[in-house]
């Protein structure tokens, strides 16, 4: 049997990795405005807009903390971030579904992002995505780490110096395969579990273009961020 021991300095990297997400986390309250009220796909459309700007705003500045990012070349972290904002927004979205809440509650929050605009043909893919994240009951140490590592995907498009973002995801990737032997003892499969969920959110990002035109409304506006980032506009 593996005797699986995190060194010091792994778990100096997990704290910073931890802390800067703890940090950079945006406030659960869209779970919280969704439960209270019915709102028309127009202002559903401006409040994911909304959330979705903090969002990425929030993911540049959880980077910025990911040691030996700010060493990159200066394009590569522009290609990383742009990369991986729309697979960290899902990731993120997966989390506040799957976070606990009173019985119910998680319906209702269902239901209502079913009837917010998006069209049919996206719900099953995201709520599989969505329902598949929230059967790992990752810790936070988890999520941290597994936003960094998607964050720190060397084949995005446009990345120059793909050896060098490997260089960072490794011992990432290391810390994370040992975290997961630890707490799921029974589940010597886990870490490759959540590195497949990996996988399906390059299935999601694929089509968030077409998620997002086919908004059950017309003119979508942007802001200039997200024109950036999502490739639309
Ligand atoms: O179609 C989507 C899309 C958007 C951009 C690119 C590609 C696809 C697309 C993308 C996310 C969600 C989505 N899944 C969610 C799961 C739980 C709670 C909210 C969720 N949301 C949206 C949201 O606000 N997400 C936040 C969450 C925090 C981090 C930033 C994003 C709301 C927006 C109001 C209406 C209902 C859903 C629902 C739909």
């Amino acid at each position: 049997k593996e005797k699986v021991e995190i060194t010091k300095a792994q778990r100096a990297l997990m704290k910073v990795i931890v802390d800067a997400y703890n940090r950079h986390k945006i406030p659960q309250d869209v779970a919280k405005k969704l439960l209270q009220d019915q709102y028309s796909a127009e202002e559903n459309f401006l409040l994911l807009t909304e959330m979705a700007t903090s969002q990425v705003q929030v993911l540049v500045e959880f980077t910025k903390n990911i040691p030996g990012f700010l060493s990159l070349n200066h394009e590569d972290q522009i290609a990383l971030l742009k990369g991986s904002a729309v697979e960290a927004m899902f990731l993120r979205s997966a989390q506040v579904f799957s976070q606990k809440m009173p019985n119910g509650h998680t319906e209702v929050l269902e239901e209502r992002i079913r009837k917010s605009g998006i069209s049919e043909e996206f719900m099953t893919p995201m709520f599989n995505f969505y329902k598949s994240i929230g059967e790992l009951h990752m810790i936070e140490e988890e999520q941290a780490l597994l936003t960094a590592i998607t964050i720190l995907t060397p084949d995005r498009p446009f990345v120059k110096d793909q050896q060098a973002v490997e260089r960072l995801q490794e011992p990432m990737l290391e810390v994370l395969r040992k975290l997961c032997v630890l707490q799921h003892p029974q589940e010597p499969q886990y870490f490759a579990r959540l590195l497949g969920r990996l996988t399906e959110l390059r299935t999601l990002n694929h089509y968030h273009a077409e998620m997002l035109t086919s908004w059950r409304m017309n003119d979508h506006k942007f802001t200039p961020l997200l024109c950036e980032i999502w490739d639309v506009q």
